[in-house]
């Protein structure tokens, strides 16, 4: 019977399946689907040029080999990528390489020959004149598990956390998104988790990133027509640390890069970390799909630490920056302020600047000076979905009835009001406040911000609203 690409195919899967561990047979050599033979070629389809280059760094021998014994000396290996993971609106188009290994079809040895060089990615991360490419981890190594202190308000975030360090993408949760309020230890325990794997397998390539600066890459990469670089980047990472993924809401084609780069990281079995303000349910303006593979894993909430835990934080803080402060003033901070550590931070080290620049003892009543003013004076960090719900609460409305599409006065000002003081109290762009508040363009945000300027300084009403909002969102 004469031989097809299927037979010839399906008998180098044979030997390839005796010579490789079934994992690796699973992840590359079943995707791959025989596409064309003649008398000495062999012509494969593989899903994308990540994927070829992957056979060709790592799995050439054996290909050489399987072929040769079926196609005899001379046999040539010809890949067809076809680009089946290619970003929206793109149709899927086929690529066709020659195998690298001239070898193939030249020499009798089976050694794969070596590489003229690795492979070359434009990545600010990249550490040039480096052979391998070297991934910079950006992992800032005090934000580690030592010194993220545990209670009831986070154990079980940071022993999910543990896990994953322990075993990266050899755990059920991948992804582990890590949720909860402003300042409460999302990017502290993110990083922890990655300076625990670089502890565990140096050889492993993990990679911090906010989603801020993903964004920005993948802007510019689009600029500057390296987009393909960008997801290769990405896609090589063994652990990928996504902070503020809150941030992809209502950017379109970055959440599109982010699924296929999130999928192929998954499918690999590597390890993928996230982090976001608010659990999967209540994102808005992310597609459903991505939603849908944030709930694969784990998502693990952190909550405001409870009285022992804020008093734990301060000693470890004071300890580290070997400081001595009496009980009765550690339990004082710990009294008033209770909902972020970030702020709890802050004013121990105001206490401890003002004491050492005055030259005087850190007291109670130098305590009680800098938290009234320092929680006075701190502009408070606050969230869209808070305001939303504290001008919805003024106005004795539910939120989505301040997000509807009515055109009824008083709903349009407390819209206005909510988009105003997102604007004025958070970091969030025009186009992330207008999608999170009733699904807007940043435009009407912008007028909502001129409208309530106007009207505040032309109707007094209306003012007192704005001053009594801005009491309530500051206390
Ligand atoms: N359990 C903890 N033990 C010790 N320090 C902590 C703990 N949780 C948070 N911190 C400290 O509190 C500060 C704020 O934490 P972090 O920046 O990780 O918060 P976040 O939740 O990422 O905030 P944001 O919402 O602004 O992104 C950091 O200095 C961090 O080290």
């Amino acid at each position: 019977m004469a031989s097809t690409a299927a037979s010839v195919w399906e008998n180098c899967l044979l030997f390839i399946k005796d010579n490789i561990n079934p994992q690796a047979y699973k992840t590359w050599f079943e995707p791959i689907k025989p596409v064309k033979l003649t008398e000495t070629a062999l012509s494969i389809q593989v899903p994308s040029r990540f994927f070829y280059e992957w056979l060709e760094e790592h799995y050439i021998k054996l290909l050489k080999t399987a072929l040769t014994r079926e196609l005899g000396e001379g046999a040539k290996l010809i890949y067809a990528i076809k680009m089946e993971n290619t970003l929206k609106g793109m149709e899927p188009f086929t690529e066709k390489i020659p195998s690298s290994n001239r070898s193939i079809q030249s020499s009798q040895s089976v050694d794969a020959p070596v590489r003229s060089k690795s492979p070359e990615l434009k990545n600010p991360f990249i550490i040039p004149g480096i052979r391998n490419v070297k991934i910079e981890s950006q992992l800032n190594p005090s934000y580690n598990f030592d010194s993220f202190l545990e209670g009831d308000s986070n154990r079980l975030a940071r022993s999910a956390g543990m896990a994953v360090a322990n075993k990266p993408g050899g755990t059920s949760f991948n992804p582990l998104l890590i949720f909860g309020g402003v300042g409460l230890g999302k990017t502290h325990l993110a990083h922890a988790i990655g300076v625990g794997i670089k502890e565990n397998y140096p050889d492993k390539t993990a990679l911090y990133i906010s989603a801020e600066k993903f964004t920005q890459q993948y802007i510019e990469s689009v600029r500057k027509n390296n987009r393909n670089d960008f997801i290769h980047f990405y896609q090589i990472v063994d652990v990928l640390i996504v902070d503020d993924i809150q941030f992809f809401a209502g950017k379109a084609s970055t959440q599109d890069v982010f699924f296929h780069i999130f999928n192929h990281l998954h499918q690999n079995g590597k390890q993928v970390i996230l982090t976001s303000d608010k659990k999967p349910v209540d994102m808005q303006d992310i597609e459903q799909r991505l939603l849908s593979r944030f709930k694969w894993g784990l998502s693990a909430e952190l909550n405001h630490p409870d009285y022992e835990t804020r008093v734990s934080i301060i000693k470890n803080k004071l300890y580290r920056d070997g400081v001595e402060m009496d009980d009765d003033i550690i339990h004082y901070l710990a009294d008033n302020i209770k909902t972020n550590i970030r702020e709890l931070e802050g004013a121990i080290i105001s206490l401890i600047a003002h004491s050492s620049f005055n030259r005087k003892d850190i007291t109670i009543d130098l305590a009680r000076k800098i938290v009234e003013n320092y929680v006075k004076n701190t502009k408070r960090e606050i969230s869209i979905d808070q305001i939303q719900q504290v001008v919805s609460d003024y106005f004795q409305m539910d939120v989505e009835t301040l997000q509807s599409k009515t055109r009824k006065r008083h709903i349009v000002q407390a819209r206005q009001l909510a988009m105003y003081f997102s604007k004025k109290m958070t970091k969030a762009s025009l186009a992330s406040i207008g999608s999170q508040i009733g699904k807007r363009d940043h435009a009407t945000v912008l007028h909502a911000c001129k409208t309530v300027d106007n009207l505040a300084s032309t109707d007094k009403q209306f003012n007192k609203y704005v001053e009594d909002l801005s009491k309530k969102l500051t206390n």
